[in-house]
């Protein structure tokens, strides 16, 4: 099974319009990699318009970084999937561990955004990953096993549709990442998990990104590993200089 491989691009609550010039970079520089890898920027919603016009024409495209369950309604604050999706988003990042933190995210309700990114067109990138202590009591692979099978639907999942980033809590924004042999072990099991549930054509064609502290410097490493099919990188995502070398290393890893 081939995969072509994503990294994907998470500015977090970073970025004002002079930011834009970053991606514009970004997608200057990725055009190079065309066909190699797929290069994605998720911008802050009051970016996302913008950041889509900028990159429009180009090998890159754009996400957002969440969206509510329904479509419309009386939802202060929030934005919904057919919202992204006008803006010129092609994907959205669901249950992102900062999500689950920071606004009791389940893996119920992101299953439930799932189903609405899919309403509206969109990929979902669904994120799963153990907290330290989770992994230190032996724990990781249950949990990522757990959150993968709440949070997807049973309809609607397919190589096109869905795309999985593990995400160990521990890893993110701290410089520190599991070793290759730990992220193998959990790809492998997500990929098991994800075969056994929806059969092997597309059990094989999700894409399954690594994130967590993904640098120019560790991305040729965590590149070859077994069933990592690209990245989901937040703070080497804010730079071109520090986003085209991930992307360089994914694309020669095809
Ligand atoms: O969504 C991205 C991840 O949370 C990784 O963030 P980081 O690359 O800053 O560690």
């Amino acid at each position: 099974m081939t995969r072509t491989p994503l990294v994907a691009g998470n500015w977090k609550m970073n970025g004002l319009a002079g930011h834009l010039v970053e991606a514009q970079a970004i997608a200057a520089g990725a055009a190079v990699h065309a066909g190699a890898c797929e290069v994605m920027l998720c911008p802050p919603a009051t970016l996302l318009s913008r950041l889509a016009d900028a990159v429009s024409g180009t090998a890159v495209t754009a996400g957002g970084q969440d969206c509510h369950a329904n479509a419309t309604g009386a939802h202060t604050g929030d934005v919904a999937a057919p919202m992204l999706a006008d803006a010129g988003a092609r994907a959205v990042i669901l249950g992102h561990s900062e999500r689950r933190a920071d606004h009791g995210e389940t893996d119920a309700d992101v299953r439930a955004k799932v189903a609405a990114a899919h309403g509206a067109g969109l990929v979902a990138i669904v994120c799963v990953g153990e907290t330290e202590a989770q992994r230190d009591a032996g724990q990781a692979l249950d949990v990522v096993r757990s959150q993968l099978a709440g949070s997807l639907p049973d309809e609607g999942v397919s190589g096109a549709s869905v795309v999985v980033a593990y995400e160990p809590v521990w890893a993110i924004g701290t410089g520190r990442t599991p070793v290759e042999e730990d992220i193998a072990e959990v790809h492998g099991a997500m990929r098991a998990a994800l075969t056994a549930r929806y059969g092997a054509e597309t059990g094989g064609a999700i894409r399954l990104l690594y994130g967590g502290s993904v640098k120019a410097g560790n991305a040729v490493s965590i590149a070859g590993v077994a069933d990592v099919d690209g990245a989901l990188v937040g703070g080497a995502s804010l730079k071109a200089a520090d986003f085209l070398p991930i992307v360089e290393a994914f694309a020669a890893e095809r």
